[in-house]
């Protein structure tokens, strides 16, 4: 479905992203993480077609893409329905999900706006998509009626989630988006996410530094560190055999069960302090 080759993206003098290279089958699962600034978000938003790549390849179903791709770039110009392809092929939600919502527009017609941009569909059949969605996603009908400021956070993220799957995407970038939200609700997402793979073929990329959720939803994860890969493979066998220091220092760092928190120093204890 997805195929990275020696992908390559300089700001400056600065090499963000240095000869990634890795694939991602259809309805399949892949996790990127790695130390903050490592070029996660930069590769994900070349993949997504919101960057342009100094160097490299990224083939989707074979075909070659990217706005740096010339004759691709000229063929978008000439005809609208390629971006409407674009978009069925590649969604990307965010960690800030008003990035992905227009503050001033309801989140039901926010959908409807999606889902009418990919499909054309008489009224009520558009109604009944966007219904669909919203309750896909966990959203009534209150919420469907309100604009993004007045949603909670994970509420937010989850109109973010319903408006990219409007374009039913071949494959859906998640960039720390249920890094935010509760337990119980980023839980919900991932079955969400699990269940919309099965269904639909959709191949999923997260972007995360969330170990438990890499180990509920993905097949593959790679680690990335100063822009390149220094690991990769199936979940399992990079979780139990890591090779790479920054992989079993984010593996220490997970709470194991029986972790109690340190307590809080007594301040009378602190002030004896020298
Ligand atoms: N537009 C830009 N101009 C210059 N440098 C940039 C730009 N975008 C990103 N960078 C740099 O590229 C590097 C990789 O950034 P990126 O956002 O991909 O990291 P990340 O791994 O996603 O980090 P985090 O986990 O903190 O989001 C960083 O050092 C960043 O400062």
């Amino acid at each position: 479905m997805l195929e990275v080759r020696n992908l390559r993206k300089e700001f400056g003098d600065f090499v963000a992203v240095d000869d990634v290279t890795f694939s991602l089958p259809q309805r399949g699962s892949l996790a990127i993480v790695g130390e903050s600034g490592s070029g996660k978000t930069t590769t994900a938003r070349m993949i997504a077609g919101l960057e342009t790549a100094s160097g490299g390849h990224i083939l989707v179903e074979g075909e070659e893409r990217g706005p740096g791709h010339k004759r691709q770039r000229q063929r978008q110009r000439l005809r609208s329905g390629e971006r409407r392809a674009r978009g069925r092929q590649i969604q990307m939600v965010f960690q800030d999900p008003y990035s992905s919502l227009d503050r001033r527009q309801r989140v039901g017609a926010a959908v409807a706006e999606a889902v009418a941009l990919h499909q054309r569909l008489p009224a009520d059949r558009l109604r009944a998509r966007v219904a669909e969605l919203l309750d896909m996603v966990g959203l009534d009908d209150r919420q469907a009626a309100a604009l993004p400021k007045a949603l909670s956070g994970g509420q937010r993220q989850r109109a973010a989630i319903a408006r990219a799957l409007a374009a039913e995407p071949q494959i859906l970038i998640l960039d720390e988006a249920v890094a935010a939200l509760d337990v119980s609700i980023q839980a919900q997402i991932l079955r969400l996410l699990a269940d919309i793979r099965a269904r639909t073929g959709t191949a999923l990329l997260f972007i995360t530094h969330d170990l438990g959720a890499v180990r509920h939803i993905s097949d593959d994860m790679l680690v990335m560190q100063a822009g390149k890969i220094v690991e990769h493979g199936p979940v399992a066998t990079v979780l139990a055999d890591p090779q790479h220091p920054y992989t079993r220092r984010l593996i220490a760092s997970v709470p194991k069960p029986g972790w109690i928190p340190r307590r809080r120093m007594d301040p009378a204890a602190a002030a004896r302090l020298p």
